[in-house]
């Protein structure tokens, strides 16, 4: 030990003096030399001489050793300090090899939406990820209303869904409309649009809708107020709208929304390859197409799955073009009837697998958007009543107006031209729309080399992200109080006034914003209203509440809640001149 302490070098004294502390940390061959040199058997001279030279050489080149530990050491530090450093320009720490990927993990073990907002707040609303090397995890995440209207709108043509999502998200949903880009996706939207526009489609959606809420919900509802006990709405919710779109899309009933609330295959079957499609965004794509090949773990349940939503789809497709050939679907509007008649450019009818792609694609976008929308806003008037109590006034002044006529409880039911006139309700709903998308993020892919109105340089093969939750939070679009259920932001002189689509996105915007918005927004405030009426919805208490990673923000535990009917009087103090029963 005396020999080593002698020899100290500027650079090495400290490191020395703890040599026990090193002892720890070296190699054992480091260990095995220092053991040698301290060492002081007197026996030879001769063996003391050359033990002594060795003893330097070996202590030189552990000095040298020493001092590559300390450079490794320096080197490390000083990428430590740079990739932090890095976090102020590029909003998160980009590291070696893994670049933010930490930060993303632990991003993603919390509210992954709050995360993201707040990484965009610090970052004047947009900034690049940067996954591991050699993945495909890179985009350019942004929530500047000037981008989302040159992504969305002035420059569509240049940001598709592209070759990335396409090519995830085509075994369930092949090249219908949610899928497809170009010429594929302008043919189905043309129809699919004239088709959403005509009376006849309307008719038979509201008169859907009609029957389903006052036939199946509102019963449903009714059983659990005189059982006293809790329900799921979200679960009811669901099924609600499941049961509706497959209506408008296929003209069929599933009836996942019964008495008893029974299992049904087809919507068993949908919900496993929805979830099991979400698998492969994070799944490698080489892993995920190798567990497709092999039929593995979430892939061989998605092929089950699939076949169960092919089996259901085939059934009613042979059905419906057997009733078209013996001239029986005169009554029928929803959209399998009206691409069944159809024929492609070169006048042949469209292939089973087409038509079962539309459907499905249908089925996707109105299963479970408006659904989620409506638990997000029962659970937002719970904790705000003062709204509830201006809704329930909102719907008695306009049922007030019917011409000698009572309000019966029960029976009662909203007229078309009475929802459209719930000003009050559509904005409480945009509110909690605006707070809780029901499509949280979004995303397009960049066709050729591109620049964003905020000066990100976007490569081709890009992805895109937009943060829709996030701009629902941000101060520069709604002020101060961005993060308060406030539906009067929404009114002007009583009248509901609507937001930009590059501001308020949560039904997307330009070309491809949402074709089922209208009939959401009616559909929405009929069950509300519906509900609304006849019942109080209470939270349970400490039930919690948080949004779930998946394409739809769906609450994580469900809502459980208890229903309370109205109280007569409750309802009557806002009835002008009308009684209630
Ligand atoms: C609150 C309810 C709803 C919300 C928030 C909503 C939101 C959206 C959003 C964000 C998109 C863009 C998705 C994308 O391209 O990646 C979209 C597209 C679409 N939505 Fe909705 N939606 C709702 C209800 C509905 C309903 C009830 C239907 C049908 C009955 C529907 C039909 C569609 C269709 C067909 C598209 C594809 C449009 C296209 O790509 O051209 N939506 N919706």
């Amino acid at each position: 030990m005396a020999l080593i302490t002698h020899m100290n070098t500027p650079s090495s004294h400290n490191n020395f003096m703890n040599y026990s502390y090193f002892s720890n940390i070296l190699p054992d061959y480091f260990h095995s030399k220092i053991m040698i040199s301290s060492s002081n058997d007197p026996s030879s001279a001769s063996s003391l001489y050359s033990a002594g030279k060795s003893n330097t050489f070996n202590l030189f080149n552990f000095l040298s050793e020493i001092q590559m530990i300390e450079l490794l050491l320096a080197v490390v530090v000083f990428i430590v300090i740079h990739c932090l450093r890095q976090k102020k320009h590029q909003g998160l720490p980009n590291w070696p090899f893994v670049g933010m990927l930490p930060s993303l993990i632990v991003g993603i073990q919390g509210n992954m939406y709050e995360w993201i907002s707040e990484v965009l707040h610090r970052q004047n609303g947009t900034f690049t990820f940067k996954g591991p090397w050699f993945t495909n995890l890179n985009c350019v995440v942004t929530s500047d209303p000037r981008n989302l209207e040159y992504l969305l709108k002035t420059r569509f043509p240049n940001f598709p869904k592209g070759d990335y999502f396409r090519s995830t998200v085509r075994d369930l949903l092949g090249d219908g409309i949610f899928n497809a880009d170009d010429e594929i996706w302008v043919k189905q939207r043309k129809t699919a649009s004239l088709e959403f526009h005509s009376a006849k489609f309307r008719k038979m959606t509201t008169d859907s809708l009609l029957e389903l809420v006052h036939a199946r919900l509102l019963p449903v509802l009714e059983d659990s107020v005189e059982k006293s006990c809790t329900i799921d709405l979200q679960d009811i919710l669901l099924r609600l709208t499941f049961d509706n779109v497959c209506m408008i899309a296929f003209g069929v009933d599933p009836g996942c929304l019964s008495p008893g609330l029974p299992d049904i295959p087809f919507a068993r079957a949908f919900e496993a390859a929805t979830e099991a499609t979400i698998m492969r965004f994070v799944t490698p794509t080489l892993i995920w197409k190798a567990m497709r090949f092999l039929d593995l773990g979430s892939e061989g349940k998605l092929k089950e799955s699939i076949k169960g939503v092919d089996d259901f789809a085939d059934g009613v497709i042979r059905a419906r073009k057997k009733e078209l050939s013996l001239d029986e679907t005169k009554h029928r509007s929803d959209l399998l009837t009206v691409f069944v008649g159809m024929k492609d450019e070169e006048g042949r009818p469209f292939s089973d697998k087409f038509l079962r792609d539309i459907c499905v694609n249908f089925i996707l976008a109105g299963r479970d958007t408006s659904s989620v929308a409506l638990s997000w806003f029962f659970w937002l008037l719970d904790k705000n009543p003062e709204v509830e109590e201006r809704i329930l006034a909102e719907i008695c002044e306009i049922v007030s107006e019917r011409e000698g006529e009572e309000v019966t409880g029960n029976d009662f039911v909203f007229r078309p031209e009475e929802v459209k006139k719930m000003d009050y309700l559509q904005a409480a709903l945009s509110e909690a729309l605006r707070l809780y998308p029901s499509v949280p993020v979004d995303h397009k892919e960049v066709l050729e080399d591109d620049k964003f109105p905020d000066g990100t340089v976007l490569k081709k093969g890009t992805k895109v992200v937009y943060a829709i939750y996030a701009m629902g939070r941000m101060e520069e679009i709604w002020g101060k109080d961005c993060r308060e259920f406030k539906p009067d932001r929404w009114l002007r002189d009583r009248r509901f006034i609507s937001e930009s689509a590059y501001k308020f996105t949560a039904f997307n915007g330009g070309p491809r914003l949402c074709l089922g918005k209208d009939f959401a927004y009616y559909q929405m405030k009929f069950a509300a209203a519906s509900i609304l009426l006849r019942y109080r919805v209470a939270v349970v208490e400490n039930h919690r509440v948080v949004p779930k990673m998946a394409l739809t923000m769906y609450m994580k535990y469900g809502l459980k809640v208890k229903l309370f009917r109205r109280d007569t009087s409750q309802i009557q103090k806002y009835l002008k001149g009308k009684k209630y029963y």
